[in-house]
């Protein structure tokens, strides 16, 4: 069965509480946090507050996609609020094998991530060294895009060189999944799926979250 982790970007921020209470009842895995800068993506989500919000109500582990630059600068910080999952971008780290360490010395799994233009054999050298990876299926900055097609071919790829090095990293795709793109993914290869729109626009997001944990 896949992780789920539904992205706290498309709840209501106005009725946070509600809404983590939502995914702490549902068959979720995992939350899964955006933080966006306005510099690395076009727009701006929430930072430290929000996620300290969330994590308060939190019953699951938070799985933190920091959307900015020098995301060294701020691993401590969402370490210290409680996030079980951190992961940076390839493209926002000149020192990636050193940001990985950085964020296992803070105590938690480290992801690198990958924006739909790049190619997975960036990741060769590192590929054991991450507790994830997570292939972006849209351009980031936004929530409700369209599913970019070619990362199914991105995920068999990844699958393979994963089972060659003999590591047990996670993989994990974020953007426009749906029960369809999500049911192609799982069968490619894909470990954990993250949902924003799909999940928080629907009329039964415990419904919407029970199919895409039965993939
Ligand atoms: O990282 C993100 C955007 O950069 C979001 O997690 C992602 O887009 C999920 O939203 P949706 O499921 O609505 O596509």
């Amino acid at each position: 069965m896949p992780i789920i982790a539904p992205s706290m970007l498309a709840a209501d921020f106005a009725n946070i509480q509600r809404d983590t209470e939502l995914i702490n009842n549902s068959l979720a895995d995992w939350f899964h946090i955006d933080i966006m800068d306005g510099v690395f993506v076009p727009n701006i989500s929430f930072g430290f507050p929000v996620t300290e919000a969330i994590k308060k109500h939190a019953k699951k582990p938070l799985d933190v996609h920091l959307m900015i630059v020098r995301p060294e600068n701020y691993i401590d910080q969402f370490a210290k609020l409680g996030a079980a999952y951190i992961s940076v971008h390839w493209e926002a780290c000149p020192h990636i094998h050193r940001t990985l360490g950085q964020i296992k010395e803070a105590g938690c799994k480290a992801g690198v991530v990958l924006n739909p233009g790049t190619p997975v054999h960036m990741l060769e050298e590192i590929i054991s060294d991450c507790d994830l990876v997570l292939l972006m299926s849209v351009n980031p900055g936004f929530g409700g895009q369209k599913f970019i097609p070619s990362t199914i071919e991105k995920v068999r790829k990844l699958k393979q060189m994963i089972t060659e090095a003999k590591s047990d990293t996670i993989i994990e795709i974020d953007g426009g999944v749906n029960y369809e793109t999500g049911k192609a993914l799982v069968e490619a290869g894909a470990d954990a799926l993250v949902a924003g729109s799909y999940v928080f626009s629907n009329a039964d997001p415990l419904k919407t979250i029970e199919g895409l944990k039965n993939l």
